[in-house]
């Protein structure tokens, strides 16, 4: 059981109408507020039980009425001091948080039967949280203000979410006093000796604690004496530390228990019995506790880490658990996290050589940065055991590398599906191979040739439907230079938007269109995005062999536009498509890096040709997709710089709805602000659905996007842009997927 002093996430004004007392219920997520008067005196309790009870209790029901009317009024409270085994029985029946109060019935705490979770400060830390960061300054600070300052700042550059320190009152700590230490024995006598030379006051240490509240940091101490802990109380410390030396001294885990903040005690040269002891002594106090897993030796063999030895704490403390490491590097931190460590310590340093056993295990800054950042990488990583779910990437690869159901004759329509007429091969565009036993014996209501795939359509049974739109901006088809005769015949499109690969930029076009053809309609180019040999345009590129190949290779797809004209009835200049390039292997840059990349674009562009087309960069998402993994998108991604971009160059953009809202969702920015900033610079639309911050080419309406927003922006902001519906394998099945998004934008468009 713990005894939560924080009461402020369950306190109500008595005042507060229901509606309000339910935002406080739904914030402190424990199904439950107090009243409480301008005393501080609990009035009420209300509990989401209590609200359904009043609704439907009420003839027209007001969430403007006072809650008072709807609480508890004869509620279960505990006088402060009610031993916590008294309290524990009370649970049950419903009530799982009772108020303490003191004897003029204010709430002084509020008692739950245990949870699994801590605040300190500003961060929350639960089973299902990121894991909280300590970065352990301790003594490192070698007794000195400024130096403790910097390795605060240290920390806060590196991302911990909690620094941490160690204080001593050694008049207090040592039995012979602050200073003579000859009668130790010589383990004690040095640690002695270093301790009186590098500690810091109670009034320096508050300074260092006011500057960490000015970085805006947490901090926590561990006291290692009553006085010490008494100091730290008097600061009001949002937690504490207990040190694995302290485990047995009950005195000074009842002292700290007493204070009401959140304890994390290590574990390190204590017996299991000694770690029960002290979780009885946590427990029969009502403290909100977490145990860490420590071996207290510096540097510690990794033989007797014994990151295992989590699990039993987490047993023997039900409790949240985590690792304070004194080893060498930080890989055994990050395994740790991976092992269900929800709190880790280390040690920081500015120097390693520096006189002190703490400063060998310590990790320079830039080494706690690395360790910070692989933990958040590796819980990204850790994922969920939910039922699997495909990455967009995974789908994308699984169609380069998987296998389909494709004929292996001629079918014709009407005819019936033998096994003799199925085989199995690559790549994974049509039916999955083991969906074999379903096609067997369909009617077939189209032509198959010989090594077409099968689609989900064909296992229908019934031909696609294919209706005429109409749509009040031009409205196109992604197509392919062997597949835009098939949509022609089922579809009127005002436009085609030929996807170029990088070996359909070397077809002849007199073997797609005859001479002097013209097709009543416009078009537009999307330039290839991969070329052999891994190479992808990148204007933006420093290395003068990428950046004069992009050049060229945006001059060849130019030509290509200029070429194809002679077959389509166009009265403007034909749009162009470019991913202009900018992306890392590794890393996103931050916004003023991307400025002179930026230059680079436009320098690149300058050498080209232009005459006769409307060259447009597509926005783009962060993590692109290419290659086969993921990437990271600089340029074209967040709206100022893209703006920039084109209000300098007097260049404009062709808008991926998918690729901006990944990237809104990345940078957690509303999409409204990319559509309004990106909207007037619009020429052409690529209009598809995504999910998070790499799920591209989504269906519409299977997805984030808010299509009835973007269309009215898009109207006021780019009322002429033509579009495309840009899904993911919208193509296969005769354009299936793209009917489909054409379908349920009619609603808007
Ligand atoms: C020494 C300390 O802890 P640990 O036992 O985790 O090293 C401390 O918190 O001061």
């Amino acid at each position: 059981m713990i005894l939560d002093r924080h009461t402020a996430p369950f306190a109500v004004d008595v005042q507060a109408t229901v509606l309000e007392a339910l935002r406080r219920i739904s914030e402190n997520q424990a199904r439950v507020a107090f009243l409480v008067d301008e005393h501080g005196t609990v009035r009420g309790t209300l509990s989401d039980g209590d609200v359904r009870r009043w609704l439907v209790a009420q003839p027209s029901p007001d969430l403007g009425a006072l809650a008072l009317d709807a609480a508890n009024t004869d509620f279960v409270s505990v006088a402060e001091g009610t031993p916590v085994a008294e309290i524990a029985e009370l649970f049950g029946r419903g009530i799982d948080r009772i108020p303490v109060v003191d004897d003029r019935g204010r709430l002084v705490a509020v008692a739950t039967p245990g949870a699994r979770t801590l605040t300190i400060g500003s961060r929350t830390v639960g089973e299902g949280s990121p894991s909280l960061i300590i970065g352990e300054i301790g003594n490192n600070h070698q007794g000195d203000v400024d130096l403790a300052k910097r390795l605060v700042d240290e920390c806060v550059s590196a991302g911990v979410d909690t620094v941490k320190f160690q204080l001593r009152d050694m008049a207090a700590l040592y039995r012979s006093g602050s200073s003579a230490s000859a009668g130790e024995d010589l383990g004690a006598q040095y640690t002695m000796n270093l301790l009186a030379k590098y500690s810091l006051s109670v009034e320096d240490m508050y300074r260092v604690f006011d500057h960490c509240a000015a970085r805006e940091v947490n901090v926590i101490c561990t006291p290692w004496d009553l006085p010490s802990a008494d100091a730290l109380n008097s600061y009001g410390m949002p937690g504490y530390k207990i040190a694995s030396a302290d485990l047995t001294h009950h005195d000074l885990l009842t002292r700290v228990a007493g204070f009401g903040a959140p304890m994390i005690v290590s574990t390190g040269m204590s017996t299991e019995q000694e770690i029960t002891g002290a979780v009885d002594v946590l427990r029969s106090q009502g403290a909100p506790f977490a145990l860490l897993q420590t071996q207290s030796t510096y540097p510690a063999p990794y033989k007797d880490v014994n990151l295992r030895y989590m699990d039993r704490l987490a047993e023997l403390g039900d409790c949240l658990v985590g690792y304070s490491g004194h080893e060498r590097g930080w890989h055994v931190p990050v395994a740790a996290v991976a092992r269900g460590a929800r709190i880790i310590e280390k040690h920081v340093t500015l120097d390693k050589t520096l006189e002190g056993n703490d400063h060998k295990v310590s990790l320079l800054p830039e080494e706690l940065s690395a360790m910070v950042r692989q933990i958040r990488e590796v819980e990204e990583a850790l994922g969920s055991d939910r039922p699997r779910e495909l990455s967009t990437g995974e789908l994308m690869n699984r169609v380069n590398l998987a296998k389909s159901l494709v004929a292996t004759r001629d079918l014709r329509s009407g005819e019936t599906v033998t096994a003799a007429d199925v085989e199995v091969k690559s790549p994974g565009r049509g039916l999955q191979p083991h969906q074999r036993d379903a096609l067997l014996g369909v009617t077939l209501h189209r032509d198959v040739p010989s090594g077409d795939f099968f689609y989900a359509g064909d296992l229908a049974g019934r031909p696609q439907a294919r209706s005429d739109y109409s749509f009040h901006r031009p409205w196109g088809l992604p197509v392919r230079f062997h597949d835009f005769r098939a949509l022609l015949e089922v579809s009127e499109p005002d436009f085609l938007e030929f996807h170029q690969s990088a070996k359909d930029m070397e077809l002849d076009l007199g073997q797609f269109f005859d001479s002097g053809e013209k097709l009543d309609q416009f078009f537009t180019v999307h330039a290839p995005d991969l070329y052999p040999g891994d190479f992808l345009i990148d204007l933006a590129s420093p290395d003068e062999e990428i950046w004069e190949r992009s050049i060229r290779e945006v001059q060849r797809v130019v030509d290509l536009t200029r070429d194809l004209r002679k077959h389509f009835t166009c009265d403007e200049d034909p749009i162009v498509i470019i991913t202009m390039g900018g992306f890392l292997p590794d890393r996103h840059l931050r916004p003023e890096e991307r400025y002179p990349l930026y230059e680079r674009v436009q320098q690149g562009l300058e050498r080209v040709d232009e005459e006769g087309v409307r060259l447009t960069a597509q926005t783009l998402p962060p993590f692109p997709w290419l290659m086969g993994g993921q990437q990271f998108h600089n340029l074209f991604v967040e709206p100022e710089d893209t703006v920039w971009f084109c209000e300098t160059y007097d260049r404009r953009l062709t808008l991926d709805v998918s690729h901006s809202k990944l990237a809104a969702n990345f940078y957690q920015r509303p999409f409204s602000e990319y559509l309004e900033a990106m909207g007037s610079h619009t020429e052409h639309l690529h209009i598809v659905d995504s999910v998070g911050v790499d799920g591209e080419g989504v269906q519409v309406g299977e997805g984030e996007v808010d299509f009835k927003d973007l269309a009215e922006r898009m109207d006021r902001l780019a009322p002429t842009a033509p579009f495309i519906p840009e899904i993911w394998m919208g193509h296969v099945n005769n354009g299936e997927g793209f009917f489909t998004a054409l379908d349920r934008l009619r609603e808007w468009f």
